[in-house]
């Protein structure tokens, strides 16, 4: 497939580097500063634009990849191009399929909701889109993306949760992982040992509670020895509002995604 990227940043190149395992695709790819698309140079199958037009006329799938706050000039530019050029993929947060649609005056147009940790092909890529996207175009399209990992149809109006959760979730869980690193090294670890301590330890509960399908408060208990070392801990969290703070930190993403 001749597939066209926009925005060569975190998720641009994650996309391209991912979709490119079996260099099996051509890819068209446009950055607005140039020094984020030198290295690709030396890919034969790496085609570097000079605009989006080039992108989009060449691509049968073109991923927009720029930051919400980014998009106005993009969608600017495709909207002159009166030709429509396969499809139009949007990976950006908050952007609703209608609102594309309308500013770029395209119809084949798929929002996704991609995930960081896509690059070790560990997520999921929900995918939503337009009525006008025919089954075997979705069928395609979501071949495609399966290096990704996980590839999930999912509703619009389902997107901003989604968001926070699965693809703001590996900032949130860095932010918790970082205060248990910092907790040890206070406690006087050293802080290699304690990353891998803590990076392990997440590993294993996670996988626990997968392996036994049981809740996350059933594994407190398992571990909380009355009097013990845990339930002291876990009572410095309570009394400290930690999960009240977590729950307002999903509650505020969630807002900020739909305001986007
Ligand atoms: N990061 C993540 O984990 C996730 C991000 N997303 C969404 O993905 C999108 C991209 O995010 P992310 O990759 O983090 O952002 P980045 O800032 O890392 O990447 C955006 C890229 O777009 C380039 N750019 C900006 N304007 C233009 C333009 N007019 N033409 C061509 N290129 C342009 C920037 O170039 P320059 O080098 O000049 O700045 C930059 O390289 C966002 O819409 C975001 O909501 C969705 C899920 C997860
Ligand atoms: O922070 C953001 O707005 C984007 C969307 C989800 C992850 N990064």
């Amino acid at each position: 497939m001749r597939v066209g990227i926009i925005g060569v940043g975190n998720i641009g190149s994650m996309i391209l580097e991912v979709l490119n395992d079996k260099a099996e695709h051509e890819f068209y790819i446009y950055n607005r500063s140039i020094e984020r698309v030198r290295k690709y140079e030396v890919f034969e199958n790496v085609k570097i634009c000079s605009n989006v037009k080039e992108v989009y006329v060449q691509s049968d799938c073109t991923f927009l990849c720029v930051k919400p706050q980014q998009t106005k000039q993009v969608y600017d530019t495709l909207f002159e191009i009166h030709e429509e050029h396969g499809v139009l993929v949007s990976t950006a947060a908050g952007k609703r399929i209608e609102e594309i649609s309308q500013s770029t005056g395209k119809k084949n147009v798929i929002r996704i909701m991609p995930t960081i940790t896509s690059r070790i092909s560990i997520g999921i890529t929900a995918v939503a889109c337009s009525k006008h996207v025919d089954s075997s175009t979705r069928h395609e399209f979501e071949k495609l993306l399966s290096p990704l990992g996980e590839v999930m149809e999912l509703e619009e109006e389902k997107f901003d949760a989604f968001t926070v959760l699965n693809s703001s979730g590996p900032a949130f869980v860095a932010f918790i992982l970082e205060s248990f690193i910092e907790g040890a090294i206070n406690i006087g670890v050293n802080p290699d040992y304690a990353r891998d301590i803590v990076l392990r330890t997440f590993e294993g509960s996670v996988k626990l509670l997968e392996h036994m399908s049981i809740e996350p408060s059933r594994l407190k208990y398992l571990v909380s020895s009355p009097g013990g070392v845990t339930i002291r801990g876990l009572y410095e969290l309570e009394k400290d509002g930690v999960k009240g703070a977590i729950m307002s930190a999903i509650y505020e993403a969630f807002k900020r995604s739909q305001e986007l």
